[in-house]
């Protein structure tokens, strides 16, 4: 754009610009979509039977039987108040016990069963309603995948009774009353149906403590692991309620020894210790069990911290120090945070487990730490120990129970201790009777049980790591898990009348394999409901998809390579903008600047430039009887113009064209959201500019040095010089009375004519008092300096305000000017002007017009070949490479995610994606246990065909 330059008279190269505005840079906004779409409302098809209708079915059909078979009596409601205070104290430990152990929960149910029964007979159907009612309560409170549940406490019942239909046979008839003493009481099942659907619906973990097959023990394996990994796509997808598969979560006082246990399970130390506070965020530790292989028949231990990116490590002391890192980076004043800290350990010495440790609960905050600090680990733990996650609170074994904070957290989210596992620790600083007795307190009944363990020696706690390193000097895989074995076998197996009591867990490995069980227990009944849930996200985000995206699937890398083609199509598009014709223009505009400031300090100034005009009309002056002044002043002109340094000139104004041109790029999608992708696109460009910057001014410079010496001109250049002067003279006289009129306007005619006439005499006044004052001065006079009389004084002075003063100022200067630019475009137009080049010191303005003209057409073939041929070919090169070539795939997807929509897109498409993945997984897991449990059936069917009495379940 022509700037609008307006050349003040008094300095030499003294410009006056007017303000003018710079065009305002068109930002492209983005079409962000803010459009709202509606979910239309969808059925669910749930695959779990409703609870309610479950539970209805169950009482009828309980109340049912109970009523045809039964009398009524007063002794159901004493029965009922056992069966609801002994359930938590007695009854969970005894229900628990027939899922633990078959072989001995068939006798423990059938008494239970049995007295259920005997008092149900006895006291008829009330009982039965009592009984359903327990059962319908214990529903309601703990409705959690009831009918899975269900089905497998109906299972294993069946077992029970099968094993029991082996020593009796079942009467055919169902509803005939049981028989008495002495002989064997037949079983009516709906107080049995009772009971099990009481503690299906409040057992959510069905522990088998025996060691179970091999065939069991993979599928256990299979089905755990399988589910661990879709924990981890869920945690990746995000923490939404229904979306969690449950984990073990390691709850504890601080030096409970929970560090102590984990590092045992795992074999390896690895966690943070240290007395300030080290355990800041929750660990997620993900166990990955490696077996051998025939192509890996020795695999190695590594962990590895997914959200430092991939990286095996195998030294754990640096395991231990990065754990230290991730907690340390919670300032202490926070005190804790809930953000997790991802782990993952690969081992062939680990079981399939997902833990959670946790900071330790603070009993007595010390007194550097903040008073917070005890709520908020309070609070970060009771967010860790909601359903459905196991709980395993450490205590250690020299302090009292009835103060451990872990098992008080415990009581409170699982009053039943169904999901909750005790870990005693530190059994060996205890007398081994009482040790026992901490086992198999009644105090603190939990269903899943107490398990004892040895986990750092008393007498070597301060040198245990040393000890244990030396006793497995070769620091094999698991070094710890060899001698805490051998630690324990030695204090347990040293303690047998202790310890190997019924009902008494002891040992690492025993808690490992229970927690093992527990979890693959957990979190094989939270198939269904997580199923459900992915199949109603699943149907939300690809939903979302069709109806944002149409079901287009992008990708990061597409991105890049897209928004680089954009970037190149547009560059391509900014180099056709630098054709020779335009930079030509450019170069042409920027030299006219040039010419009319000359022409302003060196013609429009001068007082003798009028004269120049008459001269020209004078057809007796030829140009040999012009001044020679007039034609010296052209030459110096001339030569000013070709020996401005045109060639750094001239490479410089299309270096910054280029580099505006670059910049509103950015501001446009598709750089506008990527700011350090712009900041490398300029450098590119500035790197190859700043190479071809000398080589090309050198040759604009040498290129033009013939004109420094003499520029020829033929009569046909002369007059499109002449002619191009003409409107360059008349956009300036434009100009000049587009500013006077300006000022016309803001000040009013009248007022302006007013000051104008003011300052005029004024200024009048001023050259005759110097006038006086030279006279004065040559004439020796002493009193010249009375003459100065302030005119602010004069009490005639109209009062113009020093704005109002300034303006005229200006509107004096503007039409000065305008008179003067007429008065030369009279003169190039004039008859002596059109006669051509010979003219030319009549009509400078036509002269320096075509010089302008050829120093830039010359110059613009040197600054095409030598920068913009270059500039434009090197760049979208350079660009790839640096762009796309030399990005890893972490800046693609940072790139990528930078532009919000592509951010939305790309979180909705891998969204859908990881539940697409997850529904597979957990079809395929669905489909395993649905044919294990047809295959069960089956064998199950033909028996039950025998025993007729228990195929109701
Ligand atoms: N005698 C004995 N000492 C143990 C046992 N288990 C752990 N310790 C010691 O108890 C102390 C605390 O153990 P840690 O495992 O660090 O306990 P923690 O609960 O993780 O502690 P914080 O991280 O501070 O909450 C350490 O000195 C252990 O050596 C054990 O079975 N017997």
């Amino acid at each position: 754009m022509a700037s609008l330059l307006l050349r003040h008279a008094g300095t030499r190269t003294g410009v006056h610009r007017l303000p003018h505005h710079p065009p305002s840079l068109l930002r492209h906004r983005h079409p962000l979509s803010n459009a709202h779409l509606t979910t239309p409302s969808r059925q669910l098809h749930v695959r779990s039977v409703s609870i309610l209708s479950g539970i209805g079915k169950l009482a009828g059909r309980t109340a049912g039987r109970g009523a045809l078979g039964l009398g009524v009596g007063a002794g159901a409601l004493t029965w009922a108040e056992w069966k609801v205070d002994g359930f938590k104290q007695n009854a969970v430990s005894t229900l628990s016990d027939i899922n633990d152990r078959l072989g001995t929960a068939y006798d423990v149910a059938s008494t239970s069963i049995s007295s259920a029964f005997r008092s149900a007979t006895e006291q008829g159907a009330e009982t039965y309603d009592s009984i359903s009612e327990t059962a319908s309560t214990l529903f309601a409170e703990t409705a959690v995948g009831v009918e899975q549940r269900l089905s497998r406490l109906r299972e294993r019942f069946r077992e029970a009774f099968e094993r029991d239909g082996t020593e009796e046979e079942p009467s055919e008839d169902t509803e005939a009353p049981p028989r008495k003493k002495g002989k064997k009481p037949q079983r009516d099942p709906a107080p049995a149906a009772a009971i099990a659907a009481a503690a299906a619906a409040a057992l959510p973990i069905v522990v088998d403590a025996e060691e179970p097959s091999n065939d069991s023990n993979e599928d256990l394996m299979l089905l755990t692991r399988k589910l661990i990994e879709i924990r981890s796509i869920l945690l990746s997808i995000g923490e939404e309620a229904g979306l969690t598969l449950p984990s073990i979560v390691v709850v504890g006082s601080q030096s409970s020894g929970k560090s102590s246990v984990l590092e045992a399970i795992v074999g390896r130390e690895f966690l943070p210790k240290g007395d300030n506070m080290v355990t800041r965020r929750p660990i997620e530790l993900t166990l990955i069990h490696t077996p051998a292989t025939s192509s890996n028949p020795r695999p190695t231990t590594f962990a590895e911290f997914p959200s430092l990116g991939p990286g095996h490590i195998t030294d754990f002391s640096l395991v231990q120090s990065t754990l230290v890192d991730l907690n340390l980076s919670v300032p202490a004043s926070e005190c804790v945070s809930d953000s997790p800290i991802q782990l993952r350990i690969h081992s062939p010495h680990v079981p399939d487990l997902s833990l959670v440790d946790l900071p330790g609960y603070v009993q007595v905050a010390s007194m550097d730490q903040p008073e917070e600090l005890k709520d908020k680990i309070a609070a970060l733990c009771d967010k860790y120990i909601r359903s459905p996650n196991i709980i395993l609170a450490v205590c250690a074994a020299d302090v009292d129970l009835a103060n451990s904070p872990a098992l008080r957290a415990a009581k409170k989210v699982d009053p039943l201790g169904m999901r909750t596992i005790g870990v005693v620790t530190k059994m060996d600083l205890i007398e081994p009777a009482q040790g026992a007795a901490v086992l198999t307190n009644g105090r603190y009944p939990l269903a899943l049980g107490y398990v004892g363990v040895v986990c750092r020696a008393a007498k070597h706690a301060s040198s245990s790591r040393s000890l244990l390193r030396r006793n497995n000097p070769s620091d094999e895989e698991g070094a710890l898990i060899g001698p805490i074995r051998a630690q324990e076998e030695a204090f347990f197996g040293g303690n047998g009348e202790a310890f190997s009591r019924e009902g008494v867990m002891v040992g690492t490995d025993t808690l490992k394999k229970r927690l093992m069980h527990v979890l693959e227990e957990s979190m094989a009944s939270s198939l269904h409901s997580i199923s459900n849930a992915v199949a109603l996200e699943l149907e939300e985000a690809s939903y979302q998809f069709k109806v944002q995206y149409n079901d287009r699937a992008i990708s990061a890398e597409s991105y890049v390579a897209e928004t680089l083609d954009q970037l190149k199509a547009k560059i391509n598009a900014l180099g056709k903008g630098f054709a020779k014709k335009d930079v030509r223009r450019l170069l042409k505009s920027f030299l006219d600047e040039q010419v009319l400031d000359l022409l302003a300090s060196q013609y429009w100034v001068d007082s003798r430039t009028p004269e120049l005009g008459s001269l020209a009309n004078d057809r007796s002056i030829s140009p040999d009887d012009l001044d020679v002044y007039w034609q010296r002043k052209l030459d110096a002109l001339s030569s000013s113009l070709t020996k401005s340094g045109i060639g750094r000139a001239s490479t410089q104004l299309v270096v910054d064209a280029i580099r505006a041109r670059l910049a509103t790029l950015a501001a446009e999608e598709p750089l506008l959201y990527h700011p350090d992708a712009t900041e490398r696109i300029n450098a590119t460009a500035d790197a190859i500019l700043r190479e071809r910057f000398a080589l090309t001014s050198d040759q604009v410079e040498n290129s033009v040095k013939p004109f420094k010496y003499e520029v020829e001109v033929d009569r046909a250049e002369w007059e499109v010089g002449r002619l191009q002067s003409v409107d360059l003279l008349q956009r300036e006289l434009g100009m000049c009375e587009a500013a006077l009129g300006k000022i016309r306007d803001a000040v009013g005619g009248r007022k302006l004519r007013g000051a104008m006439e003011y300052v005029g005499e004024m200024d009048e006044k001023e050259r005759r008092r110097r006038e006086r004052r030279r006279e004065g001065r040559a004439a020796g006079a002493e009193d010249w300096q009375a003459d100065e009389l302030d005119d602010t004084a004069d009490p005639t002075r109209p009062a113009f305000n020093p704005a109002l003063l300034a303006k005229a100022r200006e509107a004096m200067f503007l039409s000065s000017r305008s008179s003067i630019l007429r008065l030369r475009l009279l003169a190039l137009k004039s008859r002596r002007c059109k006669a051509g080049p010979e003219q030319k010191a009549f009509c400078p303005e036509a002269f320096l017009n075509i010089v302008a003209d050829k120093l830039s057409s010359t110059a613009v073939q040197f600054i095409n070949i030598e920068l913009l041929v270059e500039f434009f070919y090197q760049f979208p090169r350079d660009l790839d490479i640096r762009l796309s070539h030399n990005l890893e795939r972490e800046e693609i997807v940072r790139f990528a995610r930078e532009n919000p929509v592509i951010a939305k897109h790309l979180a909705l498409q891998e969204r859908k994606e990881k539940l697409e993945l997850v529904a597979e997984k957990l079809d395929s897991l669905v489909k395993l246990q649905r044919d294990k449990q047809q295959q069960q059936h089956g064998g199950r069917n033909r028996q039950d065909a025998r025993r007729g009495l228990f195929g109701m379940f």
